[in-house]
């Protein structure tokens, strides 16, 4: 059989020959990704592939209906919103404070007024889209198993790894500092990718920036005598630091109860600015449940990653969150991670360290991160848990 045939027998047919599913010609299919899949098979059922045990599928939409209508889930969640105009301003005192209790609480917040044009921001999403539009074979050029190339296309969330895989294909632009060293390596078509996400990668890095000294001064490391010396270090450290972009297209699924866009996961870095369109699919856990973030336009969600979890000796917590795919809209987002450089070592900042809040983390750094992804197939928070002390 071909395989447009064993795959669309695969698709269309009962139980016992899905277990043909894994025929390395179809396995190599979905090697190319879910928008290669859905272009070229049309698509109408979800191949067992992607089929999550029933345990970790999405609630069914009628599931949602009901439990709304008892009360037993809250609606989408209002994630607390930090104006990062207060944040720079007069207002700072009290933008701490809420910024210092949405780190806590959710691990996630958004971001308003935070400067950067709206024009920057749509020029992101709407190249973003282009790309995935382009001929197969011209994202195909990016793909890559190499976990540290400088740019790699790929599907699922660790395609290498994942046994089920997940709705999703991406893009992931290293962003090294000088940006010169590494632009060149980016995609070249659309033929204004390099320019504009260049020019959103400074603004977003610029922003990290002046958000980790607000989140430094919400944990109170910021004017406190004896911690003067670690926090320009550290602001040092993470203005050479790491920054990721990770393009993210969920193309529409036609069940989309069955699987996921993305597995719960936490971040590696130290926060994620995230950019989506306007087509909602981002879940947080809150409260032992999964909510739904509402997209506010022109804004950011931000979330605590590990590092800044073991930085905080674990006063923020990065919080698991997962992406629900839908069957009308094709959905984008572009996460821009930011940390420390590759080769340091991420330590609970000893300022937090006491006698009743003792060390909680063992030292790590991005290369055991790597080794760790490439080694086993990642689960929900399962990295910090292997770097926690207590
Ligand atoms: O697409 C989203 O909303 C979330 C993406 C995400 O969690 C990630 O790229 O790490
Ligand atoms: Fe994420």
């Amino acid at each position: 059989m071909s395989p447009a045939a064993t795959l669309m027998a695969n698709i269309t047919s009962t139980d016992e020959t899905k277990e043909s599913d894994d025929h390395d010609c179809v396995a190599s299919q979905y090697q190319k990704g879910v928008k290669h899949l859905c272009e070229n098979y049309g698509i109408s059922k979800v191949p067992k592939k992607y089929v999550l045990p029933e345990s970790d599928r999405p609630n069914n939409a009628v599931d949602q209906t009901l439990l709304l209508q008892l009360n037993v889930i809250t609606p989408n969640l209002k994630l607390p919103i930090i104006d990062f105009s207060e944040l720079q301003g007069s207002n700072r005192s009290q933008a701490l404070k809420s910024l210092a209790h949405a780190c806590q609480e959710y691990g996630f917040f958004q971001v308003v007024n935070h400067g950067i044009s709206n024009h920057v921001m749509s020029n992101m999403i709407d190249v973003s889209k282009r790309f995935f539009e382009l001929p197969f074979e011209e994202r195909f050029k990016y793909m890559s198993s190499d976990m540290s190339a400088v740019v790699r296309y790929g599907t699922s969330f660790n395609q290498s790894k994942d046994s089920v895989f997940c709705w999703r294909d991406f893009l992931k632009l290293i962003c090294s500092h000088p940006l010169s060293d590494v632009l060149h390596h980016w995609p070249s078509s659309p033929t204004d990718m390099r320019r504009l996400a260049a020019t959103y990668a400074k603004e977003t890095k610029n922003l990290f920036l002046m958000l980790v000294e607000g989140i430094l001064e919400s944990l109170e490391l910021l004017g406190t005598t004896g911690t003067a010396e670690e926090v320009d270090e550290l602001l040092e450290q993470l203005q050479d630091g790491s920054q990721l972009m990770v393009v993210n297209c969920y193309p529409p699924c036609p069940e989309p109860n069955l699987t996921l866009g993305m597995p719960p996961h936490s971040d590696y870095g130290f926060i994620t600015l995230l950019l989506q369109d306007e087509v909602q699919g981002l879940q947080i856990q809150y409260k032992e449940k999964w909510v739904t973030v509402e997209p506010i336009p022109n804004s950011f969600v931000v979330n605590v990653g590990d590092h800044l979890e073991i930085f905080s000796n674990g006063k923020y917590k990065s919080v698991l969150h997962r992406v629900v795919v839908n069957s009308a809209n094709s959905r984008i987002s572009v996460a821009s991670l930011h940390s420390f450089p590759f080769n340091a070592v991420v330590r609970p900042s000893p300022a937090l360290i006491n006698k009743e809040n003792p060390r909680r983390y063992k030292d790590t750094d991005f290369a055991s991160f790597l080794t760790y992804i490439s080694s086993c197939e990642p689960k929900s928070k399962n990295f910090l848990d292997s770097r926690k002390l207590l």
